[in-house]
């Protein structure tokens, strides 16, 4: 397909589509500037037969040598055009149109200023740290005021604003651009009014019912709409009001907990737990394949628990993984929990690939690594899953147990290799109980999402924070609960 801009690995593709567009042009071009030359000389030749006597045709003729440069002349001009025609360019626009299909279509344009939105809200970026990420590549109005567009259609106001600010200083500047002053003003009042008319939430009603100053009403009221508490705060006089309502709660509970836990704030982990937390080397039920090169086990969070096992593959197996996955990457989904189908969403901005452990060596190792240093059964579990993020790459919070599936299939634990760092953002963070995983290349993290009581442990709810730098490849194993009932017992008690 042609959408780009949810991995970053197909982005990289593009480079070899830039390369191969600029040498067909070229040829093109060359080609272009042989007629053009031939089609000068034959213009040439034509003018500079002296046309001094045409009142006396005959004149010219009757020298037999201005005779024969002038039938010279013809003749070469008649040369000079069916070279033209000889010349065949048309196999160089094909080669021009073909290439040019590989074009990113537009939407990738309006995936990638999506991506610029989200993380310019996820991770605070205030306008001048837009403009010093902006100056290595200096946007032109009508670029700025794509991205104030998308993040309109986002809800993502103070973002659009901020842009449509950007566009009104470069149109100011004298920048030469398609969009108007007055564009940019029908935007902004549109998007005023889009904030102060958004239909009033009942939590809120109750609330403001103590409160007359109908513009702090309306304040809050896009505050709770469109969350932008966190951004009010910093509003002069509004910091006390703001946390005096504690309007955290009210807009998608789950979600400003996960941004901040992207941020690295929030996290909550003490000294005193944190001494508790131990690392060790195991092979883990006694696996002989681990006795002699132990797993190195780490335990990154108590409650839940959270290990990670450092190491776990190597960079060839990434590599191998990595091949394997490149031509199978897709588009990954969500379930729309209205209708049940597979549908893309900005919640879910990557690509997905499956592999069997029949593909290749390396993912049977792979598989049989996880049973040993886990202990469980693998022939219920899934499938390998490879992930790759795309700009502003994420995956937000979520359970990885899916709804409606016999027992035996219930994804019982999950566990998540990292195949890459990530220069920034990526963290896979945990909004219930304030965890925060960085991707560590070859490091593998395992939590389980059930209970040993069989009931779903909401402590788990976990998102992947948008990728900011860098490119982020992960594989995830989903280990179901069939098979696994003399590996890890029930139990009556809820205790992770
Ligand atoms: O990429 C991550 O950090 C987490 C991915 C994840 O949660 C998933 O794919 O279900
Ligand atoms: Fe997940």
């Amino acid at each position: 397909t042609n959408e780009f801009y949810s991995s970053t690995d197909h982005m990289t593709h593009l480079i070899g589509i830039k390369n191969d567009l600029s040498q067909c042009l070229r040829f093109y071009i060359s080609s272009l500037e042989n007629q053009m030359d031939l089609l000068k000389r034959a213009l040439q030749g034509l003018e500079c037969i002296s046309d001094d006597n045409s009142k006396d045709p005959e004149k010219l003729i009757s020298n037999p040598l201005i005779a024969y440069k002038f039938v010279k002349q013809l003749i070469n001009v008649g040369t000079a055009i069916k070279e033209i025609t000889k010349t065949n360019i048309s196999k160089d626009i094909d080669m021009l149109m073909s290439k040019s299909q590989l074009i990113p279509s537009e939407n990738n344009l309006d995936g990638i200023a999506g991506g610029i939105v989200r993380l310019q809200e996820l991770y605070r970026l205030n306008p001048e740290d837009m403009i010093k990420l902006e100056t290595q590549s200096a946007l032109s109005p009508d670029e700025c005021f794509h991205i104030a567009v998308i993040a309109q259609q986002n809800q993502k106001f103070q973002c659009a604003i901020q842009w449509l600010g950007e566009t009104m200083k470069k149109l100011h500047d004298g920048a030469k651009a398609m969009v108007t002053k007055q564009r940019v003003q029908t935007l902004l009042t549109s998007i005023q009014s889009q904030v102060v008319n958004s239909p009033f939430p009942p939590e809120a009603t109750q609330i403001l019912q103590h409160y007359d100053d109908l513009d702090l009403k309306t304040i809050l009221q896009s505050a709770y709409t469109y969350n932008l508490s966190e951004n009010i705060k910093y509003w002069d006089g509004m910091q006390h009001f703001i946390t005096s309502l504690d309007m955290s709660g009210f807009y998608n509970p789950w979600k400003n907990g996960y941004e901040a836990l992207c941020r690295g704030e929030g996290i909550k982990m003490n000294p005193k737990r944190q001494r508790k937390l131990v690392c060790r080397y195991t092979n883990g039920k006694g696996s002989p394949r681990l006795i002699y090169g132990p797993a190195k086990e780490e335990e990154e969070w108590d409650e839940p628990l959270i290990l990670r096992y450092h190491d776990f593959i190597s960079l060839n197996e990434i590599e191998v993984i990595k091949t394997l996955s490149r031509s199978k990457l897709a588009r990954a989904k969500v379930s729309d929990p209205v209708t049940g189908k597979l549908i893309s969403t900005k919640a879910r901005v990557s690509k997905s690939a499956w592999l069997s452990i029949d593909e290749s060596p390396v993912v049977a190792s792979i598989n049989q690594r996880i049973a040993d240093v886990t202990g469980l059964d693998m022939d219920t579990a899934e499938e390998l899953q490879v992930a790759n993020y795309g700009i502003g790459g994420q995956y937000e919070p979520h359970y990885d147990l899916v709804d409606g599936v016999p027992f035996t299939e219930r994804r019982i634990a999950t566990l998540l290799v990292y195949m890459s760092d990530v220069d920034v953002g990526g963290a896979t963070v945990f909004p219930n109980t304030g965890a925060a995983l960085t991707p560590k290349i070859g490091s593998a993290v395992i939590w389980f999402n059930l209970l040993k009581s069989g009931e779903e442990d909401t402590r788990t709810l976990h998102a992947a924070c948008p990728v900011f730098i860098g490119s982020k490849w992960v594989a995830n194993k989903w280990i179901c609960c069939g098979g696994q009932e003399f590996r890890r017992r029930c139990a009556l008690s809820k205790a992770g």
